[in-house]
């Protein structure tokens, strides 16, 4: 993810450069994006719909004029060249973007019909039912049990402490519950079972991230945003975690920004290529954006002409 506060045109990624190929012989045209290459057309009402997003970091603009629909209980991949405004566009799914003070965003996102940017809304309630899981594994440095409890206690559903037990409250039983499915969910219980009132950052890197995972389930969500969640990993906690995810699929939504053009195709059902200037190229069927992409931008991108 990238955190800067300057922006830039940086040359080694301006995919506003067109190709040289020549794109006579396919018929595919690189300079304008119609809706029908990023209008998915998968039926059923979307999870999530985002329409006409433009973020802006000041004067700089890093999404220009995004929609998209959002399919329940899938796998969504967003992929694109460095800075073209995947974690931006992640970011706007659950308003991270509002701790940015230089961004600025206009356009309309939904939950469920409900406009997440509508004046009032619980950004807490928000959180917990649009999850976030991030690049670098962050986990409290606390034990695991409390890293897992930490969601469901904050949100009042489980009480432990002394002062619920001098009230006659206690939920240590169900707190234990959720964490025992929770990081059974996270494919992690049987590594940490026996262990869980040690430190989580004894953990190693990819069971951390898995860690961070079982604590974004404790709490319910709907929806995972992952950003890049296994760049930090090596292979094996890659694999790991890419099953995960298309385990996770079954019961939630799953939006990931992901820079492994084939773990793209692996694990996703649908593909958003964004480009350059934070515009979105093609948005469809993952299957048909690797094997026969619309534009020939994005075919470019994906056969590794550029990015
Ligand atoms: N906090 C910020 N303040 C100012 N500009 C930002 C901020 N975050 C991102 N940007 C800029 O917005 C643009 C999009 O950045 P973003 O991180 O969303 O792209 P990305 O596609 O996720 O990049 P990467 O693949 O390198 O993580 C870039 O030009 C970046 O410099």
């Amino acid at each position: 993810m990238t955190e800067t506060t300057s922006l830039g045109t940086d040359e080694t990624t301006d995919t506003t450069v067109e190709p040289t190929t020549d794109h006579s012989q396919t018929g595919k045209r690189s300079e304008e994006t119609p809706e029908a290459w990023t209008e998915y057309a998968f039926g059923g009402e979307p999870k999530m719909a985002v329409d006409g997003l433009d973020v802006h970091y000041g004067d700089d603009q890093a999404l220009d004029d995004i929609s998209i629909k959002i399919p329940e209980k899938s796998v969504t991949a967003l992929i694109g060249p460095s800075g073209c405004g995947k974690s931006t566009f992640l970011r706007c799914l659950n308003r991270m973007n509002d701790r940015i003070r230089a961004a600025s965003v206009d356009g309309t996102v939904t939950f469920e019909g409900q406009d997440i940017y509508q004046d009032g809304l619980d950004l807490v309630e928000l959180r917990k039912r649009v999850g976030m899981v991030f690049q670098a594994p962050n986990p409290f440095p606390k034990s695991i049990r409390d890293n897992i409890a930490y969601g469901p206690r904050k949100h009042g559903r489980v009480q432990t402490d002394l002062l619920a037990k001098l009230t006659g409250r206690d939920d240590s039983e169900q707190e234990a519950e959720i964490v025992e499915r929770s990081l059974k969910q996270a494919a992690i219980w049987e590594e940490v079972n026996d262990r869980l009132d040690d430190n989580a950052l004894g953990l190693s890197g990819g069971q951390q991230q898995r860690l961070c995972i079982a604590r974004c389930l404790a709490v319910d969500p709907e929806v995972i945003l992952m950003d890049e969640p296994a760049s930090a990993l090596d292979p094996i906690a890659t694999a790991k975690i890419e099953d995960l995810i298309e385990e996770l699929a079954e019961e939630y939504t799953v939006v990931i920004v992901t820079h492994n053009m084939q773990q793209a195709a692996r694990i996703s059902d649908q593909t958003a290529v964004f480009l350059t200037g934070g515009r979105l190229a093609e948005y469809g069927e993952t299957n048909q954006v690797f094997e026969n992409p619309k534009s020939q931008r994005v075919e470019d991108y994906i056969t590794g002409k550029f990015g």
